[in-house]
């Protein structure tokens, strides 16, 4: 997929993970459309992509992921103002193990309301131009990370919802590829709430025991993170993919393929 001219969605776009995002998509001549609950940081990303991509490249709307009203508010605002959508990023994500109903509302319901919009408004039987969504999981969607019980949870649920979305796109002949992002340490803001009581609760006493993670898996940078993003928007091989994303690289997670398991496409 070329990505010039294509348009955009990432959610939790105002820093982090999702600003890294936003910004190669811009680089390679998207058009990207920021959702975030953080107004003030949101406008500031903005305005720096503004002033770098111009002002016809880039729109932001404070879109809470956990509201579906503000969520398709966001979608359709994007449709009428650039025409439609190619790419989904589904990045937003939190940790708190303390109020962990926000968590899974957050992590993964809202990883659902995003690829359930995007598909709405992309797939080719509603008139879509197809597309592909990206789905931020985590090594902790395919590994247990014992401090973060709940954290780790919707990260599966974000990788098992992912996969049978790809399927079902694939029998559905939707046009649509759904893959998975699952990286280990990043440094970002999230990484600091690992130590924060109020976010760990009864596991922040395990602090040991995220010290031996991050010393196995060391930290990436967003940068690192980015070139795995880009290498799977562009890739029309691949549906259904998790990539994992280590500081010694990233590497593809071998499923079992919709053929594999005799899920043919809707022609
Ligand atoms: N930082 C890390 O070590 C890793 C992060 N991830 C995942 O990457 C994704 C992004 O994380 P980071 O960039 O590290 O976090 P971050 O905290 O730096 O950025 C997250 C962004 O999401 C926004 N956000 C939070 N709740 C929201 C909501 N309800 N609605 C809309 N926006 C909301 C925040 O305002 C912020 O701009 C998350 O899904 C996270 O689970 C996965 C593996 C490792
Ligand atoms: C937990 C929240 C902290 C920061 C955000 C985040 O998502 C970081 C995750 C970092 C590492 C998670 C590691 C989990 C590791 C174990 O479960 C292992 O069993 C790994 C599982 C599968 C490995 C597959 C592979 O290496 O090919």
């Amino acid at each position: 997929m070329a990505l010039s001219g294509k348009v955009a969605v990432v959610t939790g776009g105002a820093q982090g993970l999702g600003k890294g995002f936003a910004e190669i998509l811009l680089k390679n001549g998207a058009k990207v459309s920021l959702f975030d609950v953080n107004e003030d940081l949101g406008k500031a990303t903005t305005a720096a992509f503004e002033k770098e991509f111009g002002t016809d490249n880039v729109l932001f709307y404070v879109c809470d992921v956990t509201s579906e009203k503000q969520f398709k508010d966001a979608f359709q605002r994007t449709v009428q103002t650039f025409g439609g959508i190619d790419i989904v990023c589904n990045n937003a994500g939190i940790i708190n193990e303390v109020d962990w109903e926000k968590t899974v509302d957050i992590n993964l319901s809202g990883v659902i309301k995003g690829t359930y919009l995007a598909m709405d408004h992309m797939k080719k039987e509603n008139g879509g131009r197809g597309g592909v969504i990206i789905n931020i999981a985590s090594l902790a969607g395919l590994g247990p990370f014992p401090t973060c019980p709940v954290y780790t949870a919707t990260k599966y649920g974000v990788v098992g919802f992912s996969r049978a979305m790809a399927m079902a796109s694939v029998a559905a002949g939707y046009g649509v590829r759904i893959n998975m992002l699952c990286p280990t340490f990043v440094r970002t803001a999230l990484l600091n709430t690992l130590k924060l009581e109020e976010q760990c609760g009864q596991f922040q006493k395990l602090l040991e025991v995220n010290k031996t993670f991050l010393e196995s898996f060391g930290i990436l940078e967003v940068s690192d993170v980015v070139k795995a993003f880009e290498n799977l928007v562009l890739d029309e091989s691949q549906n259904g993919a998790a990539v994992i994303v280590k500081t010694e690289g990233f590497h593809y997670v071998k499923f079992p393929t919709a053929e594999d398991l005799q899920i043919k496409s809707k022609q």
